[in-house]
């Protein structure tokens, strides 16, 4: 948890086309739980070991992409705190009502320099993970539907002005900057990856010259082996996968990239990393994200859609 209170990215709320073939992607492919639909027509679903009632929001719409990421904080008057030094800072911010969003408390929204809406809140309902809270078992039956992962656990935004970005999740909101990949020139950053835990990144952004892209929403698998199973199950569902099964050189992540019938990019990542916030930023060179296998560490390529394709 960061110093300032803020725990995890706790809610995305995604784009798609048309939307049963979002629920069906989402509830039935990556196997997550729909926990509820509101009267605005969205879709909520949880992993199977998040305890909260939602991570991930769909919303029928005429273009892909992503609508805003929320991070929950500790409580109340973090929230308040936080939002105090956001203002203080020279943020504009507005109050979003409790139950705007099913089963959650009012947040605190804001827009950054990338582009993006990012959202803090502090309250919202526990749907619980099916192990029970006394003498729990160690898994549910939930976690053996489709790809199952545990977790909704980071997202890569693609925007400009992700210098400004990188000033203000470490100086106001108290993320810390745990790897970044340089430019070609070596001068400023390519991607910068942030976080408020021991993860390898809570949330990273990419310099783009578009606004408010999405480049990925990541969920958290427990092994390799899980990766490789998610990998399967995509093909037995004719999903497009865009790179792996391969290793992150940067974070170390066990990956797979691939496309939601919106054509939104989402990844099945294995963690690997435990960084803590006193130890010093990873660095990239941008020439490393290929040579070194930064991107796609065993087959040491780049591909480009890495750079260029977004939602
Ligand atoms: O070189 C690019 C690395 C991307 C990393 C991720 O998307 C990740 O670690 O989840
Ligand atoms: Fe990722």
């Amino acid at each position: 948890m960061a110093m300032t209170g803020v725990l995890r990215p706790g809610h995305v709320q995604i784009r798609v086309l048309d939307l049963d073939e979002g629920v069906r992607h989402y509830r039935d492919v990556m196997g997550m739980e729909e926990t509820g639909r509101d009267e605005q027509g969205r879709v909520y679903l949880k992993c199977w070991d998040e305890i909260d009632h939602a991570s991930v929001v769909l919303r029928q719409a005429d273009r892909a992409g992503l609508d805003f990421i929320g991070f929950k904080v500790l409580n109340v008057k973090t929230l308040n705190q936080l939002e105090a030094d956001l203002k203080e800072y020279g943020v504009k911010t507005e109050r979003i009502p409790a139950r705007e969003m099913l089963e959650t408390g009012e947040r605190v929204r804001f827009v950054v320099a990338s582009g993006h809406t990012i959202e803090l809140y502090a309250e919202k309902a526990p749907h619980g993970n099916g192990c029970g809270g006394v003498n729990p078992t160690p898994w549910s039956p939930q976690s053996e539907r489709g790809i199952a992962p545990r977790r909704l656990d980071h997202a890569l935004l693609y925007g400009p002005n992700i210098e400004e970005v990188r000033k203000l999740f470490v100086d106001v909101l108290g993320f810390t900057l745990v790897e970044h990949i340089l430019t070609p020139d070596g001068k400023a950053n390519q991607v910068i990856f942030l976080s408020c835990s021991i993860k390898s990144h809570d949330i990273a952004f990419g310099e783009f010259p578009e606004p408010g892209k999405l480049h990925h929403c990541s969920f958290l698998m427990d092994s390799w082996d899980h990766v490789l199973r998610a990998g399967d199950i995509m093909s037995m569902h004719k999903v497009p996968v865009d790179i792996g099964p391969t290793r992150h050189g940067v974070t170390r992540g066990c990956t797979i990239y691939a496309f939601d019938p919106s054509g939104n990019r989402f990844e099945t990542f294995k963690e690997d990393r435990t960084p803590y916030p006193d130890h010093a930023p990873l660095t990239w060179t941008f020439d490393g994200l290929v040579g070194e296998g930064g991107l796609d560490y065993v087959q040491r390529k780049l591909h480009e859609t890495f750079l260029t394709v977004v939602s």
